[in-house]
């Protein structure tokens, strides 16, 4: 199988740059959409509350300096001040967390609906789930790996929508305590981080996308037990079946935990970036304090200058250090951007294809030669030297099949046990491409011309009239069905 962890394709690069802005147009489809609506009430909360933290953080050198004072009045009007600030903090970032909920169920809606439109446009679906083998698990991408997607986005989505402003301003005030020497090494120190942050995250994104692969492999193994019980009981393959799902549940846990080890340096490299923080903002304040700057300050208007010069570097050295923090979030979201990118490109692929080789909307369908349905006949089928093989084989199963297909007229395929009556069905249905010849289909799918009936039977979900009556959505206007093609022998 074609490996969709190729290293080539699950980097932090400009492909994943690509699908990742193909993803964001499909959430923020339009300016005014309500996923951009949602993200500027997002911003909008996120700057009030950078506002709100901006005056709490400057309420401890005010404390200082009346304590120092020992002012009561005043100490009690600060108590009553920073109470109130720590409760519109509170009420604000529970607006936050409220808001991004809501743009996660939105991006996961958008996103959703549309690979199931291009999932389930023609035969896109059989093709990814039979035909195609370089892409593994579509319904675990479809499901799980644009939730946890969304969920990742959703979860960075205000700090990273606010990190421009608060850099700005804080490098500002920073610039205003300490001056070029300060701003200077802070920056410095982040882009350092970043690089090696960047070099830590390189191996993490494609054992992600392994670790998601195996994942869904595992999850199908305990679908295909569910959906195969009886005839598994009727075997009493408890035994085996117990033995394979094992195997995939290790083979995954071995991948778990080689992930893990990758995750191990990416873990150091973050946290001791941020400790190293702390410390660069004591030594940023330190230098104008010892080259005697402040040296006509009293005690008391010296620790509160500390005390504010120290938030202010704190804070910008905060808002690098919650960037890089986010490393481990952006390598889950790398992951999930090729799984999930590949899969569009993949399904675009198809239909394209598809399209291609079908005949125009409003003309049905038709084999290679996309000759064009007229409607109601007589005849069903014409096949003209027809030959096929089946996919990823060179052996011709049938080489030139010439048949008419007439209503009235009962045919009988026979032949031993793969020797290709049912592909000749796939091929009439245009499932499969054929080698050679040409099929001529004169009626339409439908009710009203050729119904396909498969060999295993397949109850869908609904009531028993929409199992009746399905594939279709609702019963027929006037029933009316020339012909059927049932592949039973
Ligand atoms: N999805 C597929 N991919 C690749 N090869 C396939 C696929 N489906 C069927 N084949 C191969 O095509 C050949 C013909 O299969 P087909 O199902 O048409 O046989 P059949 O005559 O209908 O057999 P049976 O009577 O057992 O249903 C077989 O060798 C089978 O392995």
């Amino acid at each position: 199988m074609p490996q969709v962890t190729n290293a080539k394709r699950s980097k932090l690069d400009l492909r994943f740059l690509r699908r990742f802005c193909h993803i964001l147009k499909i959430l923020f489809p339009r300016l005014c959409s309500r996923s951009a609506l949602m993200f500027l009430t997002l911003l909008g909360i996120t700057l009030l509350v950078q506002l709100v933290i901006y005056q709490v953080g400057l309420i401890p050198s005010q404390f200082y300096q009346v304590l120092a004072d020992k002012n009561h009045d005043r100490f009690k009007r600060l108590v009553t001040f920073a109470v109130l600030l720590i409760l519109i903090n509170a009420m604000l970032k529970s607006l936050d967390q409220y808001v991004c909920g809501l743009l996660y169920v939105n991006w996961r809606k958008s996103l959703t609906e549309e690979l199931h439109r291009a999932y389930f446009h023609g035969r896109v679906y059989y093709t990814l789930n039979v035909l195609r083998q370089d892409i593994d698990n579509p319904d675990q991408r479809i499901g799980q790996d644009v939730e946890r997607l969304c969920k990742e986005m959703s979860s960075i989505a205000s700090k990273l929508v606010i990190s421009p402003f608060t850099v700005a301003y804080y490098t500002y005030q920073c610039f205003s305590s300490t001056g070029w020497i300060g701003v200077g090494s802070i920056f410095a120190y982040f882009l350092i981080g970043t690089v090696i942050n960047k070099m830590l995250i390189g191996p993490i994104v494609p054992t992600l996308m392994e670790q998601e692969k195996l994942e869904g492999d595992f999850r199908f193994k305990h679908m295909q037990v569910r959906v195969n019980a009886e005839s598994a009981a009727f075997y009493r393959a408890g035994m085996v079946e117990h033995m394979r799902t094992d195997q995939r549940l290790q083979t995954l846990l071995k991948k778990q935990r080689s992930l893990i080890n990758k995750e191990l340096w990416l873990y150091i490299g973050v946290n001791t970036f941020d400790y190293l923080g702390s410390i660069l903002s004591y030594i940023v304040i330190a230098i104008p304090i010892f080259a005697g700057v402040y040296n006509e300050l009293t005690p008391g208007e010296l620790s509160a200058l500390i005390s504010k010069n120290a938030f202010v570097c704190i804070y910008l050295i905060n808002c690098f250090t919650q960037l890089i923090d986010l490393s481990t979030t952006v390598s889950d979201i790398a992951g999930y951007t090729h799984r999930i990118g590949e899969l569009r490109e993949v399904m675009d692929d198809i239909s394209r294809k598809e399209n291609d080789s079908d005949p125009p909307p409003g003309d049905e369908p038709q084999g290679n030669n996309q000759e064009v349905c007229s409607g109601l006949s007589d005849t069903a089928f014409v096949l003209d030297r027809l030959s096929f093989r089946s996919p990823y084989s060179e052996e011709l199963l049938v080489k030139d099949l010439s048949l008419r297909i007439s209503q009235g007229v009962h045919l009988l395929v026979v032949g031993n046990t793969g020797t290709g009556k049912t592909s000749l069905l796939r091929v009439l249905s245009r499932l499969w491409e054929s080698s050679n010849g040409s099929v001529k289909m004169s009626t339409c799918f439908g009710p009203r011309g050729i119904l396909f009936l498969p060999q295993k039977a397949y109850l869908t979900d609904g009531t028993l009239r929409e199992q009746v009556i399905y594939p279709l959505k609702d019963i027929y206007p006037v029933l009316g069905m020339n012909s059927f093609l049932t592949n039973r022998r």
